[in-house]
């Protein structure tokens, strides 16, 4: 494991490998289909990035997906023959935030590969309320569902919005466009979109800067559930409690859907039987690299071969949603 944390920190670029493998983590490990009892971390992204016609809403992690399928194969010959995708993702995620100053989480080895598909439409989309949010992470384990969402989307303190799925003015569906309920543009997630600290919140909660963006980001400020909004306020205040929160949720959230016997680990066993996992070191300027100090650092759209329309069923859940929502937002996060 340590050889994969070391060997992404080394190959992760910071602009955009560093925040799309974060997502790539979420992405993976919460496709997760409740009722038909399938999917979580188990590397099924690898399946449905090659191809993405049939699953769109992994656009966006198109990035972390060409990355992983070199950096697997290369850590496979060079020590780790039973790599497999599904740790690398979560691993590799978690890597990400260390770099980029957040804390260093253990996450345990033992997820297995499926070489399948999941239900990638399940994800919530970027104008889910706090409710939808909650209700997700509730039906994914979470015994405290509104904080899981809080902590959660805290993974917005880095990256950008790249409007993947482009936005389409006429059905107001897509990433980064105006709509009824969601409205932006493409750009960095806060103003320090290079770093992992609490500035989301604090964004979140005085409405300056970018996070809040995100109509799904907003809704944890809903006035109307003082829990979520306090939430906000703790980890604006206060990083280290954001930060203890954070290991614990993204631990759980990397185990979704994992067996843990044959992984013979629990969640929140800690430290992985070597000890304490170390820190892999933090990223550095170099030429190249993509990193700009701690201001904004958006380099644009990625530029994923598509279909040259993708209809509204391939590319969106709009069909099948009603009212305001269906006219708000298309995808996933
Ligand atoms: C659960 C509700 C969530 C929603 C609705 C959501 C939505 C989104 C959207 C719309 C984008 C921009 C996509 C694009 O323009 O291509 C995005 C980016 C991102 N999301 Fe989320 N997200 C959610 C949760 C999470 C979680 C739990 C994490 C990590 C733990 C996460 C990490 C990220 C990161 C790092 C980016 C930036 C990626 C990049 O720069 O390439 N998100 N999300």
């Amino acid at each position: 494991m340590q050889l994969v944390r070391r060997a992404a920190s080394r190959t992760l670029n910071y602009a955009d490998t560093l925040p799309n493998c974060l997502r790539a983590a979420f992405h993976d490990a919460a496709e997760r289909d409740v009722g038909k009892d399938a999917g979580g971390a188990n590397g099924s992204l690898m399946q449905e990035l090659d191809d993405p016609f049939t699953y769109p809403d992994n656009l966006g992690v198109a990035i972390c997906h060409s990355y992983m399928k070199v950096f697997v194969p290369d850590m496979r010959s060079q020590g780790c023959p039973n790599l497999t995708f599904a740790d690398a993702i979560q691993w590799v995620g978690g890597v990400a935030v260390e770099m980029a100053g957040g804390p260093a989480v253990p996450l345990l080895p033992g997820r297995r590969d499926c070489g399948c598909f999941d239900n990638s439409t399940v994800l919530p989309d970027e104008c889910s309320t706090l409710e939808e949010l909650a209700h997700f992470w509730g039906q994914r384990g979470f015994a405290e569902p509104v904080k899981a969402a809080v902590v959660l989307n805290g993974g917005h303190n880095l990256g950008n919005v790249r409007s993947t799925v482009p936005h389409n003015t006429a059905s107001g569906t897509g990433f980064g466009g105006a709509g009824p309920n969601c409205i932006g543009a493409p750009g960095p997630m806060t103003a320090q979109p290079n770093l992992f600290d609490s500035q989301y919140y604090n964004e979140l909660y005085t409405f300056t800067g970018r996070a809040g963006y995100l109509f799904s980001d907003r809704a944890l400020v809903t006035p109307s559930n003082i829990t979520a909004t306090d939430l906000v306020k703790l980890y604006m205040n206060d990083k280290e409690a954001f930060f203890n929160d954070w290991t614990n949720f993204i631990q759980e959230m990397s185990l979704i859907g994992v067996d843990p016997k044959p992984a013979k680990f629990g969640v929140h066993d800690g430290f992985l039987p070597g000890g304490p996992i170390g820190r892999v070191p933090p990223m550095t300027p170099e030429e190249g690299n993509g990193y700009a100090g701690t201001g904004a650092n958006y380099t644009g759209a990625i530029v994923v071969p598509r279909q040259p329309l993708l209809s509204e069923e391939q590319g969106s859940r709009l069909a099948n949603t009603t009212g305001a929502q269906a006219a708000g937002a298309q995808t996933a996060g």
